[in-house]
């Protein structure tokens, strides 16, 4: 099967430090993808470079490629905008908009000249249906959506990035700052939006990524030390390092 993103040879720099190493990674169609690795090891700065998110930073340089559907993400043909439409991204703090719950989801098709009331009513309630949150919500979508929970916050937020289907969904830390109850809440939402969705999600828990994903990608000081299959890597890596790392002999 074609790879839905493919890197290759990405490198990354902050100004003066070189912070992606030639990373080439081919990320599976309607799987999970999970990225482990020691703080500071680049995972978000990675996931950041999917939907071109670190073009918003200045110093910022980037070499290499990475391809969606094979085209490449940094050609000058490419619209940023469609780009983030096409590969969503959800935070590692909740960050509704101050504003309706209605509102928050039904703000990115608005963006994209939705108008018509019947149809945005009915991407919300199926985006939010999606994010498994609909019955929490169903009788207060005026409300704001500062008045929800953290957990229901993060919920929200991937509803808000579902309404303008994209075929991606970037997690950073989407469960990090979220108690255990609404951690799971999300990691089973992940399993059943592969479906539908390419998941690809950064995570400090290496129970998580053994937990759900179908790859992971261990990165150390930059560089993608190993990819491949979940169960295989955690079971049987290839590479000294990995081993190390999961037996948490570091990090
Ligand atoms: N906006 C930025 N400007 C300058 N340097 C940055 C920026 N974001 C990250 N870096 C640097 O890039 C390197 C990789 O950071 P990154 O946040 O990608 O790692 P990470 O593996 O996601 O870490 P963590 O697990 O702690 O979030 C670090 O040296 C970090 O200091």
């Amino acid at each position: 099967m074609e790879p839905i993103l493919e890197a290759k040879k990405l490198n990354l720099w902050y100004g003066p430090n070189h912070a992606l190493h030639d990373v080439s990674i081919a990320i599976p169609e309607h799987e999970i993808t999970a990225f482990i690795g020691p703080s500071g090891c680049g995972k978000s700065t990675f996931l950041r470079t999917l939907n071109r998110m670190n073009d918003l930073i200045p110093s910022v340089k980037i070499t290499g490629e990475v391809d969606f559907h094979g085209q490449d993400l940094y050609g000058s043909s490419v619209d940023p905008t469609w780009l983030r439409k096409q590969i969503g991204m959800v935070f590692q703090k909740a960050n509704p908009f101050p504003m309706s719950i209605y509102d928050n989801v039904a703000y990115g098709p608005r963006t994209h000249g939705i108008r018509n009331r019947v149809k945005l009513d009915e991407i919300v309630e199926n985006s939010l249906r999606s994010a498994a949150i609909w019955d929490e919500v169903k009788d207060r979508l005026k409300k704001s959506a500062l008045g929800l929970s953290g957990g229901q916050q993060q919920r929200l937020c991937i509803a808000r990035a579902l309404a303008v289907e994209p075929e991606v969904l970037l997690m950073d830390e989407s469960t990090s700052a979220l108690d255990p109850i609404s951690t799971s809440k999300i990691e089973d939402l992940a399993a059943e939006l592969k479906s539908q969705y390419t998941v690809v999600m950064v995570t400090h828990n290496m129970q998580q990524a053994a937990r759900i994903s179908d790859n992971t990608a261990f990165f150390l000081l930059g560089e993608l030390v190993e990819f491949g299959k979940t169960e295989q890597l955690f079971s049987t890596p290839a590479d000294k390092r990995t081993e190390d790392y999961i037996t948490g002999r570091f990090g």
